[in-house]
């Protein structure tokens, strides 16, 4: 089953012209699709855009088949698609658990066990709930941002810049909780400058040039044989 859907989606920033054009894409329950492209194609817009922080300018995004509203981060996060942005956006001075606590549900009684549930997939983090969010390492602040996407049970989950200023052992412990967490039925979108590692955890790669789908393929046939990635970035397609 589809879990996002975006038709058409035209994004860009304040009154400028667009730098995102009639994107297309489609990610199904289960599926994990590295978003690449060189630096400014639009990576970072298109997400932002999907997860309601920047107005579109055209086009729709539909989660399970639910149409959100455009630049509302609310409504996106309510229709079960959560952004981990790639500047973490945590609170500094909160302690991991209140920052996980504040993205937990207020109500009902399953806060405690949706915290425990995101946890199980670092246990790193169990001796650092009481530590400020700002003392901890980038691994662990990494790992508390993807947490506290967790908590809030995404349908879609996207995450922008995973492995920026960690150190590879970290990167190679965040893979397969993205591994676990789509085999849950959730659809994953990674934006991720390292290729390789993008390939690597990817089912699917879709490559952005100015702002446009210039090439989809199969991850590991792309790890096979790199040549079509290398002639859409050198924009030779
Ligand atoms: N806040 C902003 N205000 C105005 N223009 C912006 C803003 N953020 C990005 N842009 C422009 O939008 C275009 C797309 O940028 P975007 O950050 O989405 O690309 P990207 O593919 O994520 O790049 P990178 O890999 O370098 O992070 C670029 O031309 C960029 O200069």
């Amino acid at each position: 089953m589809t879990a996002l859907h975006c038709e058409g989606m035209t994004a860009g920033h304040g009154t400028g012209s667009p730098c995102v054009r009639d994107l297309d894409l489609s990610v199904s329950e289960g599926e994990i699709v590295a978003l690449m492209g060189p630096n400014g194609s639009g990576k970072t817009t298109s997400l932002t855009t999907m997860a309601g922080l920047l107005p579109r300018k055209g086009g729709s995004v539909s989660v399970g088949g639910h149409r959100i509203r455009s630049g509302n981060a609310r409504a996106a996060v309510q229709a079960g698609l959560v952004l981990v942005p790639d500047d973490r956006a945590l609170f500094r001075r909160l302690t991991t658990e209140q920052n996980l606590r504040l993205a937990a549900p207020r109500r009902g009684h399953r806060s405690k066990e949706l915290i425990d549930n995101a946890i199980d997939h670092f246990p790193a983090l169990r001796s650092r709930m009481k530590v400020a969010a700002g003392d901890l390492s980038g691994g662990e602040q990494q790992m508390l941002a993807i947490a506290r996407a967790l908590v809030q049970t995404p349908k879609v989950l996207l995450l922008d810049e995973l492995s920026m200023g960690l150190a590879p052992i970290v990167v190679e412990s965040i893979l397969p909780v993205l591994r676990s967490v789509a085999d849950a039925g959730a659809a994953v979108v990674i934006v991720e400058q390292h290729v390789h590692l993008a390939l690597s955890v990817a089912d699917r790669a879709v490559v952005l040039v100015h702002g446009q789908i210039v090439l989809e393929a199969d991850a590991s046939s792309l790890a096979a044989d790199m040549t079509p990635l290398e002639r859409a970035y050198l924009g030779q397609d």
